[in-house]
């Protein structure tokens, strides 16, 4: 299990937008870090960060203690596998060839010789209850399990680290609490972007609280996530209670109305 963790990054688009502005953060071995905020707050940006679609423009990314710049892209993608928002359908493959593509920073020279990769596909697909479809083209298959085929895919790369975009957008209420159950119980440390509050705080060992591109907030889901915190990032109402028997967070939200 590795650390992952952001000192002091800032990123800037091309034209000059600030998309992410001074932000220090680590997950440490193992946890389960949600990451929250509004629409446009900069979760994907962060998250980019660590499978390198952006490199920062001030600061450092660390992979495992190392600056991601002194990582190469294979050995990165033994590191860290990632779930993005959006990813292009590979239209033309089966369910298995898109897991399959998980191995690809496992695989050695043109002969493959990827020993163990078969395995790993086959537990990824049944970790995300595909084997009955893994046959079937991925483009035939209903949003929700391409999404769980792209985190298959994930699974099946092995690495020491994830990275999730929104995992549970498309999918069915029970699949949602599986997938969190899952990454929960995975002995990977994880980052992962969520929208509903009461998922993260269910699910995840801290909260990390984005909004404007900063950092406003990380802890623990009961010292996070509350109700002025909610009204200003979210602005929005909330009522918060703990319910028994082990405290879980229970969230309503009302529209604030202007006093
Ligand atoms: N390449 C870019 N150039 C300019 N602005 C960008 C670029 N990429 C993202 N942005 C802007 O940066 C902000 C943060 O976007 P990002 O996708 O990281 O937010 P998010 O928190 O993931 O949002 P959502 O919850 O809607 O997925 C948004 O205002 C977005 O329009």
């Amino acid at each position: 299990m590795i650390a992952l963790a952001l000192d002091a990054v800032g990123v800037r688009a091309r034209d000059g937008t600030r998309l992410i502005n001074g932000v220090s953060l680590a997950a440490t071995p193992g946890e389960t870090l949600g990451l929250v905020g509004p629409n446009g707050a900069g979760k994907s940006s962060l998250l980019r960060l660590f499978y390198g679609v952006h490199r920062p423009t001030a600061g450092r990314v660390l992979i495992d203690g190392r600056d991601a710049r002194t990582l190469s892209a294979t050995h990165r993608a033994r590191l860290v596998a990632a779930v993005p928002q959006e990813t292009p359908a590979p239209f033309n493959l089966t369910v298995r060839e898109v897991v399959e593509a998980g191995r690809t920073p496992h695989a050695r020279g043109l002969l493959g010789g990827d020993a163990g990769g078969r395995a790993a596909v086959d537990a990824a697909l049944i970790r995300m209850s595909l084997t009955a479809v893994a046959g079937r083209a991925f483009a035939a298959l209903s949003g929700g399990e391409r999404k769980r085929a792209l985190i298959a895919r994930a699974l099946s790369q092995e690495a020491r680290a994830l990275v999730l975009d929104e995992p549970v957008n498309h999918l069915d209420i029970r699949q949602q609490l599986a997938l969190m159950a899952l990454i929960r119980d995975l002995a990977v440390t994880t980052i992962v972007a969520l929208h509903d509050l009461e998922l993260a705080a269910r699910y995840c060992d801290r909260i990390a609280v984005l909004a404007h591109g900063r950092l406003v907030a990380c802890g623990p889901p009961e010292t996070v996530l509350t109700q002025a915190r909610i009204a200003e990032v979210f602005g929005v109402g909330a009522e918060i209670r703990a319910a028994p028997p082990c405290g879980r967070l229970r969230i309503a939200f009302d529209p604030l109305t202007a006093a």
